[in-house]
Parts: C-alpha cells; sequence; structure tokens
C-alpha cells in the first residue's frame, strides 16, 4: 500500500503554538448519540480523519443523515432511539475498533440484521469481549470462529435484558457497548472494570439527559425512553494527538511549545502524570470546559526527564500514548519499567511487539515482556528504515524518535490519516519555524 517517509532529525527546538485536532473518541460517540437523538445535532471540531469517518459512514448507512457544512463541522439529523434503519449493504468499520465496538451495543437490541466487516488489522482484533456479554443480554450475534472476530452479523432479537457484568479487562469500548444495549435492555445494566477507563460515553449519556449510577469502578443503567440531543457538541483536541508535541518538546533542547484546546478529562491525563513524573516542564493554562469534558491549554517545555515504573492501574488512562512515552523513556535518563499493559498486543497492530522491533532499529535498548517494556534510557539513535505495520500510533512515534534522534524513514507513513491527517504538515511547520 502507501509510500515511505523520510523524517529528518531537527535541527533546533521546536517553539509556537499547535491547535490540537479534535478527541477521536468524543468524535465517534458524538456521531453516533446524536444519530439516536431527538433533534439535529452540530457538531464542531470534529475529527475530520478515517476512523471517525467510518462512524459516519456506519451511520448514513443505517438511514441517518449527516452534513459535512465545514472541514470539521458537521450536522446529525437524529431520528430517534428506534429511528435506525436496515442497512442495505455490508457495513464497513475500517480500522476503527471504536466504531465497530460501539456499533454492536447499538444495533445488538434493533430489530433489523446488520453485518459488519472491516480492513485486514480489525479482522484480527478481539470481538468476543463485545459479543460475550451482548450475548448474556439475549443478543444474537454470530462472527468468524465461534463469534470471535469479524466478520460479524448482528441477527434480529427480542428485548434484550440487563445483566450485571464484571469485565475482564479494563476497556472503554466493552464499558460503552454494554451500557448503550443498556438504553434498550429491560431492567437494570451493571457493568463493572477491574480499571477506570476513559468516561466520554458517559459523560455523553448523561448530557442527553440518561441518568447513571456510579459507584467505584461500577456504572449502571436502566431502560432509556427519551435521548435529549443538545443543539451543539463541540469536540475538545485529542490529548491522545497532543502527546507527539508533547513528548517532541519535552525530549528536543530549546523546545517551548503551546498546544491549544486539549482535552484533560482525568480518565486520560496519564500521560500528563507520567511525563511530570519523569521530570518534564508542563503547565495548564485557560482551564475551561466544554459540555462536560475539562479542557485546557498546554505549556511544556524541554527538561532532563529520567526513567520511571508505571503498571496496570494508570495503562487506561494512557493506552494510546506508551508508543510516544516508550519514545521519551528513550530519551531519558535511567530505566523505565511498564508493566500491566498486555492490551496492546490487540490494537491495530501487537503493539508491544512493533516498539520492540521497530524501536530497536533505531537504538537497540528495549525489551519486551509478555504485558510491558523495559526501556534503557539514554540511547544514542541512529537513522534507519522501520515498519508502521500501518499503524497511526507506531509511525507518529517513529517519526518523534526520527526527529528528536538522527532521521527514520516510515513505511506507509500515510497510515496517520486514521488519527491525525495533518501531523507531518505540522511537524514540517515546527521545523521551519
Ligand atoms: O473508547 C474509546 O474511544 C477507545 C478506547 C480504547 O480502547 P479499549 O477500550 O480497547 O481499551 C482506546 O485504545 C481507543 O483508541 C479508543
Ligand atoms: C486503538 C485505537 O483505536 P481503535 O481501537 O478505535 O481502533 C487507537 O486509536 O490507538
Amino acid at each position: 500500500m502507501g509510500g515511505n517517509k523520510t523524517v529528518d532529525s531537527l535541527k533546533h527546538g521546536i517553539c509556537g503554538e499547535i491547535f490540537i485536532p479534535g478527541d477521536k473518541s468524543i468524535s465517534h460517540r458524538s456521531v453516533m448519540f446524536s444519530s439516536l437523538g431527538d433533534r439535529a445535532v452540530r457538531i464542531r471540531n470534529f475529527l475530520n480523519a478515517q476512523d471517525c469517518m467510518s462512524t459516519v459512514a456506519c451511520m448514513r448507512s443505517l438511514g441517518i443523515q449527516i452534513d459535512q457544512i465545514g472541514p470539521t463541522e458537521f450536522i446529525v439529523h437524529g431520528k430517534g432511539l428506534h429511528g435506525l434503519q436496515e442497512p442495505q449493504c455490508i457495513v464497513d468499520a475500517g480500522n476503527s475498533g471504536t466504531t465497530l465496538r460501539l456499533m454492536m451495543g447499538i444495533l445488538a437490541p434493533q430489530p433489523f440484521l446488520t453485518t459488519f466487516t472491516g480492513d485486514a488489522s480489525l479482522h484480527k482484533r478481539p470481538m468476543g469481549r463485545v459479543i460475550k456479554p451482548l450475548s448474556a443480554m439475549g443478543a444474537h450475534i454470530v462472527g468468524r470462529e465461534s463469534a470471535k472476530f469479524l466478520p460479524v452479523t448482528l441477527i434480529p432479537t427480542q428485548k434484550l435484558k440487563g445483566i450485571d457484568y464484571q469485565m475482564p479487562m479494563a476497556s472503554a469500548q466493552v464499558k460503552s457497548a454494554i451500557l448503550l444495549a443498556g438504553m434498550y435492555a429491560d431492567g437494570e445494566t451493571r457493568v463493572t472494570e477491574p480499571y477506570t477507563s476513559r468516561d466520554h460515553t458517559e459523560k455523553m449519556l448523561e448530557t442527553f439527559g440518561v441518568a447513571l449510577d456510579k459507584e467505584g469502578t461500577s456504572i449502571t443503567i436502566k431502560a432509556v425512553d427519551s435521548f435529549h440531543a443538545p443543539e451543539l457538541i463541540e469536540v475538545p483536541g485529542d490529548i491522545s494527538s497532543a502527546a507527539f508535541w508533547l513528548v517532541a518538546a519535552s525530549i528536543i533542547s530549546g523546545s517551548e511549545l503551546t498546544l491549544r484546546n486539549v482535552g484533560v478529562n482525568p480518565t486520560r491525563t496519564g500521560i500528563l502524570d507520567i511525563l511530570i513524573d519523569m521530570g518534564a516542564d508542563i503547565t495548564l493554562i485557560n482551564k475551561r470546559f466544554s459540555g462536560k469534558e475539562p479542557v485546557a491549554d498546554i505549556v511544556v517545555k524541554s527538561a532532563a526527564l529520567h526513567g520511571t515504573t508505571f503498571g496496570a492501574e494508570i495503562i487506561p488512562r494512557l493506552v494510546d500514548e506508551i508508543p510516544v512515552i516508550a519514545v521519551a523513556a528513550m530519551f531519558a535518563e535511567g530505566e523505565t519499567v511498564i508493566t500491566g499493559a498486555g492490551e496492546l498486543r490487540v490494537k491495530e497492530t501487537d503493539r508491544l511487539q512493533a516498539i520492540t522491533t521497530e524501536f530497536n532499529k533505531l537504538a537497540d535498548c528495549i525489551i519486551a515482556a509478555e504485558d510491558g517494556l523495559t526501556i534503557k534510557g539514554s540511547a544514542k539513535l541512529k537513522a534507519a528504515s522501520c515498519l508502521s505495520y500501518h499503524d497511526h500510533r507506531i509511525a507518529m512515534a517513529l517519526a518523534i524518535a526520527g526527529a528528536a534522534g538522527a532521521g527514520v524513514t516510515i513505511d506507509n507513513a500515510e497510515c496517520v490519516n486514521i488519527s491525525y491527517p495533518e501531523f507531518y504538515a505540522t511537524l514540517e511547520t515546527l521545523r521551519n519555524r
């Protein structure tokens, strides 16, 4: 597929301002929830990237009119909780696990048939984690290898019933699928996770007038009969995209960046905690709210980092940032040890394997464990050609390692379009400032 990209070593610190594009998780949810709402919703600062456009395409194929009125502005004409229509074709979730798993939660209770497909990566990712609890609620779902993988078909079922489900892993996608199905189920649906994962679904359900009962890491939802959409959803910037600049500015001496409009929901700010723990110079300014989501501008200056240790409890709060945290650790003094991160093996690619194999081509300093990484810091990086495995976060982390080190060539580099289409252009702007 796609082409190679060479990122040269930066010769100076990176300075100035970056406006961070919309949050991927919140963008997905804004379109899904608005489609089920009772009036048209205007969505601003939507992430116009491949994953979120997969959600738009899925909802359109279910009969929802979605108008794009600007590069990042959309109007979703919701048809209510029971307004979705049977799709005429197989629905394609592309590369997006969030699209597929949340849509299964919405569609399992619908009185029509839906078949999902996706790209090669999504065909390898585990879907049993969603199909199992939805089936326990009475959904009828079939899929490859005894309902573990795509392709998956949701067969019309009679009314679902609530369950009390103990999740085996912390996963916002699984939690969200169960809560969304729970809106349509008889009785109460309760879901408990081992550690708290991102809570954007809970916050947006509350924005749409749904009452949730929260206790520790458990959330209970009851059947919902009205879903009151707000007029406007303003999506905050994605801290998972800001993460690349937080690390770049920290490790490239002479840097000072202001990252504008970053979502700082505490269930997502593990990257800030870890970088600050490593000695990073990070300040939050202009703290405010966008709906129920906290937002801030972040000032980051270069600093001498040192290694750290972290494990299972914080992983859900930084799960997508581990590739770029590994880059920070390569430049830090001393060792960094990450444990409890087995979930990285079932992302767009096996990220623990991809980090170890590809980052070690730049400097042989990383050892993988079954559920984590040990990274020896103060590595002397050399230039190399590395594989992205068509994984956007691996490609962007490699680009930051190359820019801060001695350069890198990345294959299938365009996969950044999955979550951050402007990434390379922003990097070039910083180079030329
Ligand atoms: O709910 C979401 O929007 C997401 C949840 C996380 O996945 P898991 O739920 O599989 O941990 C994360 O990795 C993904 O990028 C987005
Ligand atoms: C894992 C990711 O997304 P998804 O699960 O939606 O494919 C990600 O963006 O890093």
